[in-house]
């Protein structure tokens, strides 16, 4: 990790363009380049290579993982609980932008334009805010909503390994209402979801069923809504997800790192059947739920 704070301190500085940057940076560390072999490896053959629990990589170091889905399949949510049980941070770029838009820095009212439009800020801004929350450096880490383009991915591969990528999967009509749902509290911080998901199964495709995830009494009267949860820009959201996000899939499936994950449900139902996924030990659900 502390290779992958340098090389982008180093962009940070330099302000270098970053394809010129994944270009040396692929030389730097060539030595310890990615495994590529183009192999398409199944999920389970991924985690007979890497056995789990991972507390440690590949490489006796923390485990390196990416969260990939649409808006409102539960990154974050499922993220934060990974990272508390591997304790290993959880870097959302989602949050790192939306920390910028509240500050009164210079790119604030640059973000807030694109953001409230549903649009993908720049690579560039990106990395930037990521190279800004790295430096301290890190040891492990899962990454949630980076990264977003492939030149993301291909700039992500050349400055370390991804052990992982977890492609959370709900069906589309849930999504919507889930965006539209979210409720965060002003005043805790607390994350929590008011949408009632009740989708009948029918013509042989199973129900699905996802509880609202309320907030306890003291924070009723705090919560606040993203501005970009409109239906609009969650539309709008959504079908850059599909045209710009999701040929990540085949990039990582190609690479043998992907991890399908369908959504049986709210978190009661995915939480253990991710964990299982994971092949993470009885141990590690109870350090969990403490
Ligand atoms: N890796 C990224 N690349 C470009 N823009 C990003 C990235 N991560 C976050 N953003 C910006 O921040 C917004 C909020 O991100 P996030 O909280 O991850 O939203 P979502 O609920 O759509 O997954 C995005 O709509 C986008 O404008």
């Amino acid at each position: 990790m502390a290779v992958l704070t340098r090389l982008w301190r180093a962009r940070a500085r330099a302000s270098t363009p970053i394809s010129s940057v994944a270009a040396s940076t692929i030389r730097t560390l060539s030595s310890c380049s990615v495994a590529n072999s183009g192999a398409d490896l199944e999920a389970p053959s991924l985690l007979a290579q890497n056995p789990l629990p991972l507390r440690h990589g590949p490489k006796d170091r923390n485990v390196q993982w990416v969260f990939l889905g649409c808006p409102g399949v539960g990154k974050g949510t499922y993220a934060s609980r990974l990272s508390h049980l591997l304790r290993v941070p959880h870097i959302a770029t989602g949050d790192l932008v939306r920390e910028e838009l509240s500050s009164s820095g210079p790119l604030a009212s640059q973000l807030a334009e694109i953001v409230n439009q549903g649009k993908l800020v720049s690579d560039e801004i990106i990395i930037n805010l990521l190279s800004k929350r790295l430096e301290g450096g890190e040891s492990g880490f899962i990454l949630d909503g980076f990264p977003r383009t492939i030149r993301q991915a291909e700039i992500l591969e050349g400055v370390t390994d991804i052990d992982l990528v977890v492609n959370l999967k709900l069906r589309e009509e849930a999504l919507l209402a889930k965006c539209l749902g979210r409720r965060t509290c002003s005043e805790c911080g607390g994350n929590y979801n008011i949408a009632c998901i009740d989708i009948k199964g029918e013509n042989g495709s199973p129900g699905l069923y996802m509880a609202p995830l309320l907030p306890p009494p003291h924070c009723e009267s705090k919560l606040i809504t993203r501005a970009d949860d409109t239906e609009e820009v969650v539309k709008e959201r959504l079908r850059i997800y599909h045209d710009v996000t999701q040929p990540l899939e085949e990039f990582y499936r190609s690479r043998g790192k992907l991890l399908e994950f369908d959504l049986p449900g709210g978190i009661p139902e995915s939480w253990p059947k991710l964990l299982q996924a994971l092949n993470l030990d009885h141990n590690d659900k109870q350090s969990a739920a403490a």
